[in-house]
């Protein structure tokens, strides 16, 4: 849905108390997880967002009845699998997605799954998927643009990832879940988001062991129950808001946060010169008048600096005086942002997956974001200049950071809310 731009008019302090949504990336694959019972699952923490309802329009394909029970709150119900495709205008709307494959193999003993195509930023591959489904016993086919899963019996054996996978990871787990088998993943991802996934299975009667270390056992068991699990708060919105404190000379307080999963993020800021501290699930940042210094990032998978805060980090970086070196290795291609914002002024030199940044303040202009985490720098940038930046592409923002332009109002933000920017997931 094309949305009317968001005028953001920044220069100014914010300060304040700002609770951080619960996971998108940790929801989704719970989400799907779900499809692994016959039985009525609840999940607490879903943040109401545009992905939050691609994925339920694809799960009631699959079979799931859904209720919302509460602002954050589903209910999801799968008893039985009506149908064994995902189909690609499902399927390219939201690369996550690609993750059915498994929960609709393992109940089903067959899944046509759409390939996921590309994104905004170039092409996000899914071989490891697929070599993972086969070595566990699986026979996979490519046809017609969709890949088609068969099994005769349950998974078994081992599988070493080439690769640090987080989607990955997810799909062999899932695949892996139902039946009598035992199967070994090597080299898997410790990503908080699997972490998440895997306490949630076993907390419906999945025997999954080496949740964060890089070796996962999967028992096979004969049914999940049903239950109740809280999603993780999201580090990604969490990174973002301390990004927009740092940015904007700030100092904000975010609740709902896991300090544990923002090691990375809180290092570098630190080394910034930012002021940083941990209280319980709180955090406060405080850039008040102080001068910060450019560092160095390289992205990399958990516990690393994460791609998804690369976009931001780069807008908050084209602020600080000097010059800082911005490396993207997960997704060299991750760089739609950076015209954006050199249209705002930023002085960035783009050579392969390298940005090399020198800060300057920046100046309001109009820039359009072509993805979810670039919209989010740009939104960070405007709220750094004065004057009017109008942020083209809402509906990337509408994926993953709920009711955004009005919770940032509350930290003394200006930003005008573009018509439906709150009906984001239903
Ligand atoms: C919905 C969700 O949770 N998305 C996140 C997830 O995506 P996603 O799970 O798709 O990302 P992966 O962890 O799989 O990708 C990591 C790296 O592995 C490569 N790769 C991956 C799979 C594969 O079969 N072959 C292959 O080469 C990718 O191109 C990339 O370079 O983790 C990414 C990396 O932290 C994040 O940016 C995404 O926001
Ligand atoms: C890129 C993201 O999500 P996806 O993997 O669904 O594209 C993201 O959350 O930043």
């Amino acid at each position: 849905m094309q949305l009317t731009p968001l005028h953001v008019q920044g220069g100014r302090e914010l300060s304040g108390e700002i609770a951080v949504q619960h996971s998108k990336n940790a929801a989704l694959p719970i989400i799907v997880a779900s499809l692994l019972s016959s039985e009525k699952v609840t999940l607490h923490g879903i943040p109401r967002l545009s992905d939050v309802a691609t994925i339920l329009d694809l799960l009631a394909h699959i079979g799931t009845r859904h209720a919302w029970i509460g602002e954050n709150s589903l209910e999801l119900h799968t008893p039985e699998i009506l149908n064994t495709d995902a189909p690609y205008a499902l399927v390219s709307k939201m690369r996550a997605s690609f993750i059915v494959m498994g929960p609709i193999l393992a109940r089903a003993g067959h899944a046509t799954v759409s390939m996921p195509g590309g994104c905004a930023w170039g092409p996000r591959p899914v071989d490891q998927h697929v070599k993972a489904l086969r070595a566990l016993g699986a026979q996979v086919s490519e046809d017609g643009g969709n890949f088609e899963a068969t099994r005769q019996g349950s998974l078994s054996g081992q599988f070493i990832f080439e690769l640090l996978t987080v989607g990955g990871t997810h799909n062999a787990i899932l695949a892996s879940v139902l039946g009598d088998g035992v199967v070994t993943l090597e080299n898997a991802s410790i990503d908080t988001d699997v972490v998440d996934m895997i306490e949630f299975l076993n907390s419906l009667g999945a025997d999954i062991q080496g949740a964060g270390t890089n070796t996962i056992t999967v028992r096979g068991v004969s049914a999940l129950r049903g239950g109740t699990y809280t999603v993780i708060p999201d580090r990604i919105e969490a990174g973002t808001f301390m990004m927009l404190a740092a940015a904007t000379r700030s100092r904000i307080t975010l609740t709902n946060v896991r300090p544990d999963h923002l090691r990375a993020v809180t290092g570098k800021l630190q080394e910034m010169g930012v002021d940083v501290t941990e209280q319980g699930s709180t955090l406060t940042v405080d850039a008040r008048n102080r001068t910060l210094s450019p560092v160095n990032i390289t992205t990399q998978s958990y516990p690393g600096f994460p791609t998804d805060l690369q976009p931001q980090m780069s807008a908050l970086l084209a602020t600080v005086p000097g010059t800082s070196v911005v490396q993207d290795p997960v997704y060299p291609d991750r760089l739609t942002h950076v015209a954006e914002l050199t249209r705002m002024g930023a002085n960035i030199t783009v050579s392969g997956y390298t940005q090399v940044i020198q800060g300057a303040a920046l100046h309001a202009a109009p820039v359009k974001a072509a993805d979810l985490r670039a919209g989010a720098a740009l939104f960070i940038a405007g709220l750094t200049c004065e004057g009017d930046t109008v942020i083209d592409g809402v509906q990337y923002l509408n994926r993953g950071y709920e009711r955004l332009a009005e919770r940032l109002r509350g930290l003394g933000a200006n930003v005008m809310q573009p018509e439906g920017l709150l009906a984001a997931a239903d």
